[in-house]
């Protein structure tokens, strides 16, 4: 799915609230929004449309969603279940190289820059800022946090969350559904499910995500 004039929403924090006014910003309308939680929803989404759990026929065909929500295990379980397809959204002061590849639901915000031959695979987030160099690989529902470096050939397995403002050196590997720290400085690989720390980046614990185990 590339292009499209409307777009649905599933999620209403604050995240989502984001991906609406990109949305708004390139000309695509966003005319429903749902949340499993409406009541928790952020302050400035009015009409929010109860999620699956609330529907004994959920609207599945439509206009495709982009799912914005931001935590990772989150987002996963519920583009697992949507049916409709996929959007992706992409910050107009954003610069993706053309050789680049962004795979659907992937949302890329203000002044992020991809390079040269980098794969973002689906349901991605690369936050405001970061910067993916050349020939990356970046998996489904990885979050890439606002000022983030990755430099050139690095990879980043399924799921993961690389926090606000780490940078990972060139040729590293990272896991799937590990969690890096705000700040880390990653210089060597990490593996699955490793939640890292620091400068130079060390593992305090591991993730361990039932769902995604079985
Ligand atoms: C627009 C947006 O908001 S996008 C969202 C971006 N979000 C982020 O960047 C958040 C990244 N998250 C973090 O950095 C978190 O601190 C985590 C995930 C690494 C750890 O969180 P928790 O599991 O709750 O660990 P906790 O806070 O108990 O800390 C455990 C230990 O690690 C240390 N620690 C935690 N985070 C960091 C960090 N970023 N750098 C260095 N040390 C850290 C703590 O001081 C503590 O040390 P101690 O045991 O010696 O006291």
């Amino acid at each position: 799915m590339n292009k499209t004039d409307t777009v649905r929403l599933y999620g209403a924090g604050g995240h989502s609230q984001i991906i609406k006014l990109l949305l708004e910003q390139n000309g695509v309308s966003v005319n429903e929004i749902f949340d499993d939680n409406p009541s928790k929803s952020h302050p400035k989404f009015k009409n929010i449309i109860p999620g699956i759990k609330h529907h004994s026929s959920f609207p599945y065909e439509g206009a495709p969603f982009i799912v914005g929500i931001g935590d990772n295990m989150h987002r996963y379980k519920i583009a697992k279940v949507l049916t409709s397809g996929f959007a992706k959204a992409i910050h107009t002061t954003a610069v993706v190289d053309p050789s680049s590849i962004l795979g659907d639901g992937s949302v890329v915000y203000a002044g992020a820059v991809i390079q040269p031959n980098t794969y973002i695979g689906k349901h991605v987030i690369i936050n405001t800022l970061a910067s993916v160099d050349h020939d990356n690989i970046i998996n489904d529902f990885v979050h890439i946090s606002p000022n983030v470096t990755l430099c050139g050939l690095v990879e980043i397995g399924e799921g993961s969350h690389i926090g606000a403002g780490a940078v990972v050196i060139p040729k590293v590997k990272i896991g799937k559904w590990c969690t890096i720290g705000a700040g880390a400085v990653i210089i060597k690989d990490i593996p699955n499910y490793a939640v890292v720390v620091g400068n130079p980046g060390k593992i305090i614990k591991m993730n361990y995500p039932e769902s995604v185990l079985v």
